[in-house]
């Protein structure tokens, strides 16, 4: 096929392309992620620092206490030299006798100006963990723009800042806090990895981590220019020429702009990053920072335990969004509305398939569904594993079939129809959607269900049709010759209706060949819905009556009657 694309207008000659890592033997695209990273949360700072409205500390403290619930034991709760607000929630929630779980480690930024790290180091009175996290841009149009500094002016701002840091710790924290540091080349994606390395070096030679003394060296990319590919390259060339390895904790910190945040972490940890640093559904700066609920529940999705709840998701998104006071995209992954939605019909109908295949399979192995490993088309994980309920799984419009439809029965009526009657039904529906467009709703499908098999049973107002079968009915059997008598409204007379048959349905057959009703027995198929003395039982049965093939259905405790009742159902169609 040609190809009849054209150059386009765009200005591309501002641009220029990223450089590849000298990294032939690159070992990270063998790897695959067997534990959770730690984690870091920095919903409180890098989250904060994006909103239009920062959060007031009533919602910064619901934040906090959500993210402890999740199990984050990192998190970043602030810049606490930016304000009073910032440093006044800080020193709220070390004040507070147990806000701070004993096994979590608060976090904060700041500059590397002096000012700011006495300020800094000073809300952390007190903390039982608390790390300083000191950053300052090291990429070459901070060092031109920014700074107008050298290499190593650039490199010695590192230097006095994380002595800076160390300096006022020793003479500000008491014993009973377990302090920790952290240093972040800022664009370390957009900085030369000689001397990213450089730096982190410097840095380290300052502060001198060892045995029971780890530093956390986070490299961000602030912005996101990359592939993850070489993005991965870049973790896999520091981690190997980063002296003192076993006491550095390895940290990346991805931002979205390029919409690959996430897989540029993956691949990072891929790479030997330790930790990772993120925003709850990706807010943060811009396009955000990377998502930490999408990491965990792909870590989760592939059988790794993230380390982290996410089995209440909504409660999770409606505090998020409270807190951040913007909303989640109904397309987000493992939360949106939609995420767990199939209007399409071969989606539809594969859901089905595959629900019913785990049901077979958990049957077969006389164990649970939720004891087998999960294995439905279109459905990456079971959304009751994240409190989601199977309600919206399916949702019927004017792309979906039969699959859909019958799903619906089956998980809100416990109707199991045969797959003809499953044709014969979704034809019904789809005349509705062609002519009326939009979505169909459960309510909706099972209100025109009703009316067209099952007018009998819905209200009396809404009864249509030849046929009503009244509640008595005897069957007797004499040398295999079943004789039935069934009470019946024919044509709005109350009629005995009278036949005999090899069987009751064959007998009634006979006993509405009587009032000249024609009918011929195709296919008959019944299921229990429920179980216990009350069940109930749906026959299903298919008919040719004169010239028409028709499906009919029947709902009784009793599958005799059942079977009488879906009888009537199709002959009632047969005349509308
Ligand atoms: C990538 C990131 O997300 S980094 C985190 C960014 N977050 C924030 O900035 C939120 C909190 N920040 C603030 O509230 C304010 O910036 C404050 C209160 C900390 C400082 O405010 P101000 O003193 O007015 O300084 P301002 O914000 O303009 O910062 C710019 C100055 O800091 C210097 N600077 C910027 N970053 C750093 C750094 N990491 N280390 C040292 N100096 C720095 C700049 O060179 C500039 O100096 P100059 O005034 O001599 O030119
Ligand atoms: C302070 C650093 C880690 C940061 O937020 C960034 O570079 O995005």
């Amino acid at each position: 096929m040609p190809n009849f694309q054209q150059p386009s207008a765009m200005p591309i000659h501002k641009y220029s392309g990223y450089d590849a890592v000298d990294i032939a033997d690159r070992t990270w695209p063998a790897n695959r992620i067997t534990k959770a990273p730690r984690w870091l949360s920095t919903d409180l700072r890098d989250g904060n620092q994006a909103l239009i409205d920062p959060m007031s500390p009533e919602r910064k403290r619901r934040m906090f206490d959500q993210l402890v619930k999740m199990g984050y034991k990192e998190i970043e709760v602030g810049f606490p030299a930016s304000g009073q607000t910032d440093f006044d929630f800080v020193r709220s929630i070390i004040e507070e006798p147990g806000a701070i779980p004993d096994d979590v480690t608060i976090s904060v930024l700041t500059q590397a100006r002096e000012d700011l790290i006495e300020r800094t180091v000073e809300s952390l009175k007190g903390a039982r963990r608390a790390t300083v996290h000191l950053y300052n841009a090291t990429a070459p149009v901070f060092r031109r723009v920014v700074f107008r500094g050298s290499k190593d002016d650039i490199k010695q701002i590192a230097v006095d800042g994380t002595r800076l840091v160390m300096e006022y710790a020793e003479k500000i924290l008491g014993p009973e806090t377990e302090f920790g540091y952290q240093y972040s080349p800022e664009i370390f994606t957009d900085t030369e990895l000689d001397f990213a390395l450089e730096v982190c070096e410097a840095v380290m030679d300052v502060y001198q981590p060892g045995p029971g003394r780890e530093i956390i060296l986070n490299l961000p990319a602030t912005v996101e220019r990359s592939t993850p590919s070489t993005h991965a390259d870049r973790f896999e060339w520091m981690g190997r020429n980063l002296s003192r390895r076993e006491h550095v904790v390895l940290s990346v910190h991805p931002h979205n702009d390029r919409g690959t945040a996430v897989a540029a972490a993956e691949l990072a940890v891929m790479a030997g990053a330790d930790r990772v640093e993120g925003c709850l559904f990706g807010q943060g700066e811009r396009t955000g920072n990377v998502d930490l609920v999408t990491l965990g529940m792909n870590l989760f999705s592939q059988g790794v335990d993230p380390q982290i709840d996410f089995s209440d998701i909504d409660e999770i998104r409606r505090t998020w969004e409270y807190c951040n006071q913007m909303e989640v995209h109904p397309r987000h992954p493992y939360v949106g509305d939609l995420v767990y939605t199939s209007f399409s019909g071969s989606h539809q109908d594969a859901i089905k398939k595959g629900f019913d295949a785990m049901e077979a399979d958990a049957k077969a192995k006389g164990v649970t569904v939720d004891d087998i490993e999960w294995a439905v088309p279109y459905l990456p994980i079971d959304p009751k594993d994240v409190g989601r309920s199977y309600e919206a799984v399916i949702r019927v419009n004017s792309q979906s079939g039969k699959g859909g439809i019958a799903y619906v029965l089956k998980n809100d009526h416990k109707l199991d129809l045969p797959r003809r009657m499953q044709v014969e039904f979704s034809k019904v529906i789809q005349t509705k959607t062609d002519a009326e467009g939009g979505e169909v709703t459960p309510g909706a499908i099972w209100e025109t269900f009703q009316d067209e098999y099952l007018p009998n049973e819905a209200n009396a107002a809404a009864r249509w049709g030849r046929l009503q079968l009244r509640s008595g009915q005897t069957t007797t059997d004499t040398d295999g010759v079943d004789t039935l008598t069934v009470d019946a409204v024919v044509d709005g007379q109350e009629t005995a209706l009278k036949g005999t048959g090899n069987g009751p349905i064959s007998a009634f057959f006979d006993a509405l060949q009587a009032i000249g009703i024609d009918v011929r027995l195709l296919d008959y198929q019944e299921h229990t819905m429920s179980e216990g003395a009350s069940a109930q039982a749906a026959s299903y049965i298919e008919c040719a009556i004169d010239d028409k093939v028709m499906w009919g259905i029947g709902i009784d405790a009793n599958t005799t009657r059942a079977s009488l009742k879906a009888v009537v159902s199709a002959v009632n169609r047969a005349g509308r």
